[in-house]
């Protein structure tokens, strides 16, 4: 009996046997006898080139939530996600401080201290707070756990609420960024994925790569310029990083973009030379758009805690930075470094980086933030 493996119609065996044929059915079997698979090779070009012609999701589209209100539980939930390892850190110090008292006393508040310092809020800043609750207990008392976990989180958000400022827009677009920070903080990512964001809020934007040190940080740069859909512009490696931001400024000026995001190289602030460097690159701006750059972020590792709050308030000085950016918060039980950034600092952290995908950075918000680190 005939069969066919692959479970392809067996072929007639005689010249009987064959279905009445036409012509040009004939003649095709005749120049191309093994046709069936030149029709294969020739549908798969065909799917492959539907694939490629299918549009790659715009970060306008990856943002996109049917709702308003999915949307901010979209977000509640990420960022909620992204401190979950200080949030479980946080939570499990403070049960076990409470978990032989009803009333929060005095030697509670001494245990509490030391659990806000591990989670990196800073000693000064847990200090201060536990100053303020004692200073409650003493007065009022603090009746069990959930009464202190509002009060500390009132506490929180105060500190917050103290530097919350809107982020200045410009008076006549471009609005100018520059990403500073030391190396690996995540500048070129976040610089990238600021790109995708404002994208996503209907901005237009450009990226220009002025990181001209590190090897592969122009083409890394590019990579993110294609993923989030928008324009590059950049000089070759060991170039004059002030020249690429002229360019990209003038570029900007004549595309009329809303924002110039600038991806800066890593540099230490004892580094003179480079910090000499971003004064240059602070001038050149100036002198393209007078009063730019209007923002500069201080691109921060947290998971460096403490140790990267030293070099940032040297930073902050030298570079004159208006805002934080706190990258890598989904990878740290030091989140609480957001409270002490505020404090010590006295900047607004302005978004966060909570994975290494294009829609893994998020605006930040304080009460979000106070909220997810001190929930359940
Ligand atoms: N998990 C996580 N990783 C991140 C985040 N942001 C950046 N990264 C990763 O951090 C690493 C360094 O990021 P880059 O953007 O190359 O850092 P950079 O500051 O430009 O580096 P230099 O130019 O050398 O100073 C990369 O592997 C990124 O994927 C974040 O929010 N979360």
């Amino acid at each position: 009996m005939a069969f066919s493996l692959f479970g392809k119609k067996p072929k007639p065996t005689s010249e009987e046997d064959q279905p009445k044929r036409s012509f040009f059915e004939r003649m095709r079997d005749a120049v191309a006898p093994d046709l069936s698979l030149a029709e294969e090779v020739e549908r798969e070009e065909e799917l492959q080139q539907e694939e490629e012609q299918q549009p790659v999701s715009l970060p306008e589209e990856m943002y996109e939530q049917d709702n308003e209100e999915e949307n901010s539980s979209g977000f509640f939930a990420r960022m909620r996600q992204a401190v979950t390892r200080t949030r479980e850190s946080l939570n499990s110090g403070i049960d076990s401080v409470l978990a032989l008292t009803r009333e929060v006393d005095t030697a509670t508040l001494d245990e509490l201290e030391a659990v806000l310092i591990t989670s990196d809020i800073g000693v000064d800043t847990a200090q201060e707070i536990i100053a303020t609750l004692r200073q409650r207990a003493l007065r009022e008392g603090i009746d069990g756990g959930p009464e202190l976990k509002r009060l500390l989180k009132l506490e929180l958000l105060k500190i917050l609420n103290s530097v919350r400022s809107p982020v200045a827009r410009a008076a006549t677009p471009p609005e100018v960024i520059m990403m500073v920070g030391v190396n690996g903080t995540g500048k070129t990512t976040t610089s990238g994925k600021l790109a995708a964001l404002f994208r996503a809020q209907h901005r237009t934007a450009l990226l220009c790569a002025a990181d001209t040190f590190r090897a592969a940080a122009i083409e890394q740069l590019e990579v993110w310029a294609q993923r989030s859909g928008v324009d590059i512009v950049k000089t070759k490696q060991g170039g004059d990083p002030s020249a690429a931001l002229y360019d990209a400024l003038n570029a900007g000026k004549a595309r009329k973009v809303d924002v110039v995001i600038i991806d800066t190289a890593g540099r230490l602030h004892t580094k003179s030379g480079l910090m000499t460097e971003l004064d240059k690159m602070r001038r050149t701006a100036a002198k393209v758009i007078p009063d730019a750059p209007h923002q500069t972020f201080l691109v921060m590792d947290a998971t460096t805690g403490q140790n990267g709050m030293q070099q940032a308030r040297l930073f902050t000085e030298a570079a004159q930075v208006t805002g934080i950016v706190l990258t890598k918060l989904d990878g740290t039980a030091k989140g609480g470094i957001v409270i002490a950034i505020a404090r010590e600092l006295g900047l607004p952290v302005v978004y966060c980086g909570i994975g290494e995908k294009m829609e893994d950075l998020i605006a930040f918000d304080a009460d979000a933030f106070v909220d997810s680190l001190l929930g359940d």
